[in-house]
């Protein structure tokens, strides 16, 4: 489905060999943060971006998950400007939860660099109620309260 789009976009010769103009463009991820959430990914990107030589958009895409159908170029607009030497990241947690999501990176790029990061799983999934809650508190959702007990029976995992 990408070859096309590979020999004549994203991975050109300009953008790989050409290194002594800085190109400044839209480019395509190289490397992706793919898991699991509430393990410190947006820690992880922050670190990572705060090296000159790379980049990331501020939000989760969801490419692979929620925007497949919009195509390549879609996704690209989604990431910063760059230059040639410059690597561009994406991080969208929930990329590791299915075959059929990883299935789509591995069609996209077979040979791109997945990060994960993980936690201890009982913290991580305070961390998952701590948000859940938090969200329900914020949001006019008839959703209520409820104890970490009880809400480890309702979340689907
Ligand atoms: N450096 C470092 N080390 C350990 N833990 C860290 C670190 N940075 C962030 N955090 C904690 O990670 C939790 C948020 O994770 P994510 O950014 O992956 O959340 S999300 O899935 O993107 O919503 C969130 O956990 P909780 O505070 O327990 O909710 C962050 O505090």
């Amino acid at each position: 489905m990408f070859q096309d789009y590979h020999s004549t976009g994203e991975y050109s010769q300009r953008d790989t060999q050409d290194t002594k103009e800085p190109y400044i463009r839209r480019r395509l991820p190289k490397a992706l943060i793919i898991g699991f959430s509430k393990c410190g990914t947006s820690a992880l990107r922050s670190f990572l971006t705060i090296h000159p030589d790379i980049v990331a958009p501020g939000n989760e895409v969801r490419f692979f998950t929620d925007h497949y159908s919009k195509g390549l170029e879609w996704y690209r607009h989604q990431m910063p400007k760059s230059t040639a030497n410059q690597i561009t990241i994406e991080k969208t947690p929930g990329y590791i939860k299915t075959l059929e999501t990883l299935d789509h990176i591995h069609e996209f790029n077979p040979k791109i660099k997945l990060l994960v990061i993980v936690r201890n799983p009982v913290t991580r999934l305070q961390s998952q109620y701590a948000h859940h809650m938090y969200k329900i508190s914020v949001s006019r959702s008839n959703q209520s309260i409820v104890s970490f007990e009880k809400w480890l029976h309702l979340v689907p995992f």
